[in-house]
């Protein structure tokens, strides 16, 4: 699986954190930046991993800033992006299995870093299932159509 992986300076730590953590699994990480902790404008990286997504340079994203919130809007304006912002386990979990969630937000400033490493490893190792969920989304894809 091949994920991509964007952060404003709120999330810079635990994006280093997230992506040392998906390397050792054997998962392959593009990180899409930022690169240190300076303050940057996170519509930036919710962007430029939103369009990697869509794109099919990587499977899914990850995106980090402080609480997740900002990224999370910027990164869902990208048409064919499903960005669930998540804070715990089953949240993760349900964005992949019901909502097929293609990038998941997490908060820097919200969660601990292992919790975060638990919420990234319950989204990774999800499944959609389709069925009557496969409908719904079918639904948020046609609302896409219909924006301006
Ligand atoms: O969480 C965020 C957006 O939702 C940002 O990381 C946060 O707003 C950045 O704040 P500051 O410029 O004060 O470091």
């Amino acid at each position: 699986m091949k994920i991509g992986i964007g952060s404003d300076h709120g999330g810079y730590e635990l994006k280093e954190e997230l992506k040392k953590y998906m390397l050792e699994k054997g998962i392959d990480v593009i990180d899409y930046g930022t690169n240190d902790l300076t303050s940057v404008d996170y519509p930036d990286y919710g962007k430029i991993v939103a369009e990697a997504v869509v794109n099919k340079e990587v499977e899914r994203g990850v995106v980090i800033c402080g609480t997740g919130i900002g990224i999370s809007i910027a990164a869902n304006k990208v048409k064919g992006i499903r960005c669930a912002l998540c804070s715990d386990t089953y949240s993760a979990r349900m964005s992949m299995e019901h909502n097929n969630a293609n990038m998941i937000a997490l908060g820097g400033r919200v969660l601990g870093v292992d919790l975060a490493k638990e919420i990234l490893s319950a989204y990774l190792n999800s499944t959609f299932q389709g069925g009557r969920h496969l409908r719904r989304i079918e639904k948020i894809s046609e609302i896409e159509k219909t924006m301006l």
